[in-house]
């Protein structure tokens, strides 16, 4: 199963958690820290949808899991004045299902579509017509009796969430008028939602303790956001309750975190390419059966950090450790499976 604090289910948070995620949970593109382009584009369409009178045109937000996907989605029915109805792909069962929300949506309303890559194909299908002409066929009756009637529905938006924006079907992508994809956060821009978070929170945080968390928090708010919460257990308990950089280092060591921010299943990951497959190519299904993880998960979660950070590199072959791995890992990096770069400065020496 997955990492818990990695995911984007919150099942495994307790009550407490659940209220404060929600208290941290910022509400307008003001309080958005970070994905500039993405705000800047969407302030814009959100702003001609509403003087035109129209619904925003829909939506698809991809990106690794705890990047703001969810969060953005409720700001963007904020912003624009309208209400929002929340659901998930693998959930909508069947073509009822969907007809039963789409038809009880306002005018401009946003409808909220979690894992969109996971819909049933004939839930789908069903949505095509709903998203282009705003109707939907539905069948009354079967065998003889059996005949379609129109359903027109209200001008809304769909906003689809997706980690794997791969494994969406053409037709489906290709209705989406704004395509967005979100990219890991920078220490800097982590460091402003940690205090952002360590504000609503009511914990004094020195600059460089947040920026502690920050740069340990693989790029991803919600990461930085659990972090700075369990942190604010160790500076309650060990300390005096403010979280100073001390408090900080000895709270990530005692979570495994390191210091550039890999936990347990990325340093696994490295070192099963790199020790029982000879530094790589291995493919993905062979990698998860070594590190007993889902080999999706892997591709999901894990992996866009590690190939973002240069510790691993996605061939046609297979997945390689890169020398940034095996430096991290305290190992050396084989000769001969070192770069050209490297080649060349060895003969001439
Ligand atoms: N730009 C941001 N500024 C401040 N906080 C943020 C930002 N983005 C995300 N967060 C925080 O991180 C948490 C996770 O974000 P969110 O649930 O929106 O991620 P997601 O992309 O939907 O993830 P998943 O793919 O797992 O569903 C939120 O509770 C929110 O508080
Ligand atoms: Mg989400």
């Amino acid at each position: 199963m997955r990492e818990t604090y990695l995911t984007g289910d919150s099942s495994h948070m307790d009550a407490t958690d659940k209220e404060i995620d929600k208290a941290l949970r910022p509400l307008s593109f003001e309080d958005f820290t970070g994905q500039e382009k993405i705000l800047d584009n969407l302030r814009v369409f959100v702003a001609a949808a509403k003087q035109r009178g129209d619904a925003l045109d829909h939506v698809l937000l991809h990106g690794p899991p705890g990047l703001g996907k969810t969060t953005l989605s409720h700001i963007i029915a904020n912003e624009l004045g309208a209400g929002i109805k929340m659901t998930s792909g693998p959930v909508l069962d069947k073509p009822s299902d969907l007809a039963g929300l789409l038809t009880n949506l306002e005018p401009h309303d946003v409808l909220f579509i979690d894992e969109i890559h996971r819909l049933n194909p004939v839930v789908e299908e069903y949505l095509y017509s709903a998203m282009e002409d705003y109707r939907i066929d539905i069948m009354l009756d079967s065998g003889p009796n059996a005949r379609s009637v129109q359903i027109s529905l209200s001008p809304f938006t769909l906003i689809g969430a997706t980690t794997r924006s791969g494994l969406l079907t053409a037709p489906l992508r290709a209705r989406f008028g704004i395509n967005a994809r979100l990219e890991y956060y920078d220490s800097k821009l982590l460091t402003t939602i940690v205090k952002r978070s360590a504000e609503i929170l009511g914990t004094p945080i020195y600059d460089d303790a947040a920026f502690e968390i920050a740069r340990r928090s693989r790029g991803t708010p919600r990461i930085a956001n659990n972090l700075l919460r369990r942190t604010r257990d160790f500076a309650q308990i060990k300390g005096t309750g403010t979280i100073t950089v001390d408090i900080a280092q000895f709270a990530l060591n005692a979570l495994d975190v390191d210091h550039h921010g890999l936990d347990d299943m990325d340093k696994r990951i490295l070192t099963t390419i790199i020790d029982k497959f000879k530094g790589g190519p291995v493919g993905i299904s062979t990698i998860a059966t070594a590190c007993g993880e889902e080999a999706e998960t892997i591709e999901e979660v894990y992996e866009p950090f590690l190939i973002q950070e240069g510790y691993i590199m996605r061939t046609s072959r297979g997945r390689e450790a890169t020398e940034a791995a095996y430096r991290h890992l305290g190992k050396l990096m084989p000769q001969h499976l070192r770069g050209n770069t490297t080649d060349l400065f060895d003969s001439q020496v």
